[in-house]
Parts: structure tokens; sequence; C-alpha cells
């Protein structure tokens, strides 16, 4: 860790850090109350005052009804944004809490409250305190995961969310840095205790890091690797629209079927495979109605299909379907020398409820 890592982030730094938000009309800044967060809130407050007519800024804080304690902190974070000048509120996660895959339903709950408070207060983004240790975790986990290189690029410093922009301004900040400017600003945190609770995967990796750190994995370089990782990746998305559209001009004689995305086989089949997956998967992921697929079963999906056109255009051009198979929504088959992607039809189950058809033709 170098010295820089421990020294408070001055004015000026902030004001970089913020830059991309200072045309924004209003702000919700996400503060859980923990020193990741309070810092954020003490740096935003700080450098709003420094303009006459900077973005407003609006704190909220998420109770997600799991812990005691949590209600006593959203009162000492409103307390602390009232010393700041900042209105706050406090939201409550009320809905049924599933038995499982607790941490992924309480954040999916955050940011649905969230983006409601951005767009119920006029703010254009949901402002979050993620850390360069943030990101290495994500890395970290991703990679355990076996994740594809979009998994690997980790977290991005601006995404989006039902047309509000999550953004992570302090994305290649350490943690330690933020520290020491509440320290210096003399200002009090919370200690999250599921921080350190070792029935979660994030905690118990997190509990890894140090060794990884003397052996010269710390955050800086696994925060490198990510932002590399996102680099090639994005270059990759590049290929893959130049791909689509070359697809698509192949397709110009060809009336388009509205709905329904469609690919000659042939030309496909030319393409480099990680190119090939994305474009099943975005074809997937647009048209079908179950969510986002899972990357191994796109992969899956694709062996099947390489098998199928291996046998050469004359097993696909017949126009008997040679390959007919649903994957989260969608109906992928394989026709008349096409590959074709549409909506799976939707069919009522027995008790009543409407889901897709499940598994190959
Ligand atoms: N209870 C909360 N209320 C408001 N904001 C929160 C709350 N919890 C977390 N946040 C915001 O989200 C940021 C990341 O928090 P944390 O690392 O705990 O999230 P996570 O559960 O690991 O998930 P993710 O990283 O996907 O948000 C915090 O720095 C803070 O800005």
């Amino acid at each position: 860790m170098s010295d820089d890592d421990n020294s408070p982030i001055s004015a000026r730094a902030a004001k970089q850090l913020f830059a991309d938000l200072r045309g924004a009309p209003a702000l919700v800044l996400a503060v859980s109350g923990g020193p990741d967060s309070v810092a954020l809130m003490w740096l935003a407050a700080r450098w709003q005052r420094s303009f006459s007519r900077g973005p407003r800024l609006l704190v909220v804080t998420v109770d997600h009804g799991l812990r005691p304690e949590a209600a006593r902190e959203a009162r000492e974070v409103k307390r602390l944004a009232a010393e700041l000048g900042l209105p706050h509120r406090t939201l409550r996660w009320r809905g049924a809490k599933p038995k499982t895959g607790l941490p992924a339903a309480a954040r999916e709950a955050r940011y649905r409250l969230l983006t409601q408070a951005a767009r119920a207060a006029g703010a254009s983004h949901v402002v979050t305190a993620h850390t360069r240790d943030d990101q290495a975790e994500t890395l970290l986990m991703r990679m355990l995961r076996g994740s594809g290189l979009a998994g690997l690029s980790a977290m991005a410093q601006l995404t989006e969310r039902d047309g509000i922009v999550l953004a992570r301004p302090l994305l290649d900040i350490p943690k330690s840095q933020l520290i020491a400017t509440l320290k210096r600003a003399k200002v009090a945190f919370a200690d999250d205790p599921t921080n350190r609770d070792t029935a979660f995967t994030r905690p118990r990796l997190r509990a890894l890091l140090p060794q990884l750190a003397a052996e010269g994995g710390d955050s800086r370089s696994l925060a490198r690797l990510a932002g590399r990782l996102s680099r090639a990746n994005a270059a990759v998305e590049v290929l893959v629209d130049g791909a689509d559209r070359f697809l698509q001009l192949r397709a110009r004689g060809d009336a388009p079927q509205v709905g329904v995305r469609s690919f000659e086989a042939e030309a496909f089949a030319l393409l480099p495979e990680e190119v090939r997956l994305r474009l099943l998967l975005r074809a997937i992921n647009a048209l079908g109605h179950e969510g986002p697929a899972e990357l191994g079963k796109v992969e899956t999906l694709l062996s099947v299909l390489d098998q199928a056109l291996a046998l050469g255009p004359r097993a696909a051009a017949n126009g008997r379907s040679v390959l007919k198979q649903t994957l989260a929504g969608a109906l992928i088959s394989l026709a008349g020398g096409r590959i074709h992607i549409a909506p799976a039809p939707v069919r009522r189950s027995r008790k009543g409820t409407r889901r897709a058809d499940e598994g190959g033709s």
C-alpha cells in the first residue's frame, strides 16, 4: 500500500472524482452509515458547497429490516446529513425475505428503492460509495465462479438501471483513503458486523485479501486487472456489433419478421466462437421472457448448434428444423439454412401459472 493510499482526499481531488456529476439536476447519495458511504456523503457535501448552483443532493438510507441496529444507524445518517445541510430519507424493505440468496435479494430490493427515490426526487443518478477494495472483491468472486470476460470486467463507473444512472465515483479510491478522510474530518461512522459474517461468501473472500496482497495481489493490481479486462470486453462488444451488422446485410433480400432474430447459418459459422456466443446471448436476452440467460447454458446451446452446422449446409437447408430448443424464454431453431431466435411460446402449467416450454425437442 503506498503512502497516498492513507492520505485524506483533498477538495481538489474530490472535484475531479465528481466531475461527471456536475451537470446533473439532482443526485441520490446511497448512504448505509458505514465508512465508505459516510465519506461519500461528506465529500459530496463539501463539493456541492463549492458551487453556487450545483446539483441538489438527497441522502437515502435503506433499512432492509434484517438487523435491529439498522434503524438506529439510519437515524445516525440522518443526523449527520442534517449537520451537513443535506435532506435525508430512510426507505424500508418490507417484502418477504427469502431463506436462501438473502444478500442478492437485499441488493435487488435496495437498488429498486434507490432508483424509485431518484425518480421521485427528479434525480438522474444514484451515487454509491463502491471502492477499489469492493472492485477487487467483485473480481475475485467472479474469478472463482469462472465468469466470462464481461463478468470479470467487474463494476463500471457508470451503469444504467430503469432510466437512472448508477454512478460509482470512488471506484478507484482505496477504502483506507476514505477512512483517513473521515478521521481528519472527525466524523464517526457505523461498523456493519455482516461485513465480517463468514456465513456469507463476500466476507470470507475479504478475509483472504491480506494474504493475496502479501503475494502482490493487492486491490490496486486486482482493480487494474478488472480495468484491462473491461477494455478487452468493450473491444469484443464492438466486434459483435460489426458481426451483427454483417449478418443483417447478408439478410438484405429476406423480409424481416417482427420479433424474430435470424442469422444465415453459413455466415454465422464462420465467425469466432466468442462472437457467435455473444450474438446468441444478445438475441436470447432481447427476445426471451425469462431474464438473462446463463452463460454456461448458452455455451452448451452453441456447441449443439455448431454440431448441427458441422453436418453441412445440406442438413440445415432442406427447410426441416434440424434443431429446436428453448432457453431463458426464447426459442432457438435451425431450419432452411438459417438460425432463428424468437420468444418461446408461453403455455399454462397445470397450476394455472404461465410458463415457457422447457428443454429441447
Ligand atoms: N442500506 C443501504 N442504504 C443505502 N445505501 C447502501 C446501503 N447498503 C449499501 N449501500 C450503498 O451501496 C454501496 C455498496 O455497498 P455494499 O458493498 O455493502 O453492497 P453489496 O451488497 O456488496 O452489493 P453491491 O456491491 O452490488 O451494491 C455502499 O457504499 C453504499 O453506497
